[in-house]
């Protein structure tokens, strides 16, 4: 099974698999004022860029497309620069915003965001037109200067214009969602997870496995995380709180740090498998079997997080490696246990749970076979179901073509 078989592809805009029989992938439209923090948002989620390395980005000044590579999301992410308006006759709006999964508009919490409320009116009403498919996303961003009562005063301020605005123009039935954000915190993780998480058809299903698997194995809490970018695909139906979310996420920058000083690259290389099990963090973290990280390089000593980051974002060999398979065991101090299992090289599922339950370990690790099998099955279902429709559409085309 190779990896792309393992991709999403947005039920947006049609059911006849457009982007694929368009060679085009969904995309991800990025647009707000000047500055409102667009272009940081992409480089920190997207290619690791630390958050302070975004003071020096330079101002956009055409449209930056991004093919998201060595990812489960298979997608292309837009940043528009801001002093633009793309609805311009000069400008195919129809080609830009046709085929959009979401747009996500970018407003500066720690400036006077009026304008930018109006930018946002005039954006959303104009694409909607375009293309009513859109999913409209709104990031109240850089919240991480502000109070937490001033951060729900601005959220709900904005939320009533734009309503009212919407409204004066009858066009209130369409839906925005709104995310307090900052690069430097999860919250920006947090948020495009659950943007994601909107365009993947296959959510319900991936819920319901998880459901299963927690409810057959005592685990309290599941997310099944795409590696490279943090970003949750799906989780279990019990709510999510921002510090099992944040514990889990950070535990995949542990174990990429750790795989890179310990990892199987080099071992590969002279043929041994290497033991790591008694790596002893002052969590008594457990790495067993390590292959979460893509490289196929060597390990460059404790110099290596970044190296490892960089091959995440430059190895082009990872489709053609076997498959191997990570776990990890954190013990936190409060008793409950961090569970990390490699569902394939795009994908991790970390559970959270207590140290009691986890004594049946055998049974998790059965339950998480089966729930690796049925992944495997979904992708695959979805997988051949997009190939026959975009056989079909390519047949329609060829038909329409020669009728022509
Ligand atoms: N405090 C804070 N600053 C941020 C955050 N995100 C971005 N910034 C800063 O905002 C400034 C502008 O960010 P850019 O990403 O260049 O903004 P942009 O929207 O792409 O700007 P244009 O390309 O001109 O349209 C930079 O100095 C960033 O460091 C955040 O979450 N918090």
């Amino acid at each position: 099974m190779e990896y792309d078989d393992y991709r999403y592809q947005t039920d947006n805009g049609s059911e006849s698999g457009q982007e694929t029989t368009t060679g085009h992938k969904p995309r991800i439209l990025l647009m707000g004022l000047q500055r409102s923090g667009k272009s940081s948002i992409q480089r920190v989620v997207f290619n690791k860029m630390p958050p302070n390395d975004t003071l020096y980005l330079e101002s956009t000044t055409k449209i930056q497309k991004e093919d998201v590579t060595r990812s489960f999301i298979d997608f292309q992410v837009w940043d528009f620069p801001g002093q633009i308006n793309f609805f311009e006759t000069a400008y195919d709006s129809q080609e830009i915003f046709g085929e959009v999964g979401a747009l996500i508009f970018v407003i500066d919490a720690q400036d006077d965001y009026r304008e930018a409320v109006n930018r946002l009116h005039y954006t959303v009403t104009s694409a909607y037109r375009v293309n009513p498919n859109i999913t409209f996303e709104v990031l109240i961003h850089k919240v991480d200067g502000l109070s937490d009562d001033y951060k729900i005063d601005t959220q709900r301020d904005i939320q009533q214009r734009t309503a009212d605005a919407l409204a004066d123009a009858q066009m209130e039935h369409i839906q925005l969602s709104y995310y307090l954000t900052s690069i430097y915190d999860h919250s920006i993780y947090e948020a495009f997870s659950k943007i994601i998480q909107k365009l993947i058809r296959e959510l319900p299903t991936l819920e319901n496995l998880l459901n299963v698997l927690c409810s057959n194995s005592g685990i309290d809490k599941a997310y099944l995380f795409d590696t490279l970018t943090k970003i949750y695909i799906a989780t279990d139906s019990s709510p999510v709180d921002m510090q099992s979310y944040e514990i889990c996420s950070d535990m995949i920058d542990v174990i990429i740090d750790i795989e890179c000083i310990y990892g199987a690259q080099n071992s590969a290389s002279n043929g041994t498998t290497p033991s790591i099990n008694d790596v002893e963090e002052d969590r008594s973290a457990t790495l067993s079997s390590p292959s979460l990280s893509v490289g196929n390089g060597g390990v460059n000593g404790f110099g290596g997080a970044d190296s490892l980051q960089e091959q995440l974002m430059s190895d082009t060999s990872v489709a053609s490696e076997p498959e191997a398979e990570a776990s990890s065991l954190i013990k936190l101090t409060n008793g409950d246990v961090l569970y990390l299992r490699e569902v394939n090289r795009l994908l991790v599922l970390i559970c959270i749970l207590r140290q009691e339950s986890f004594e049946k370990h055998g049974l998790i690790d059965y339950n998480f076979q089966c729930f690796k099998e049925a992944i495997t099955d979904v992708f695959e279902f979805s997988n051949t179901r997009n190939k026959l429709n975009s056989q079909l559409a390519d047949g329609n085309e060829l038909v329409n073509n020669t009728s022509e």
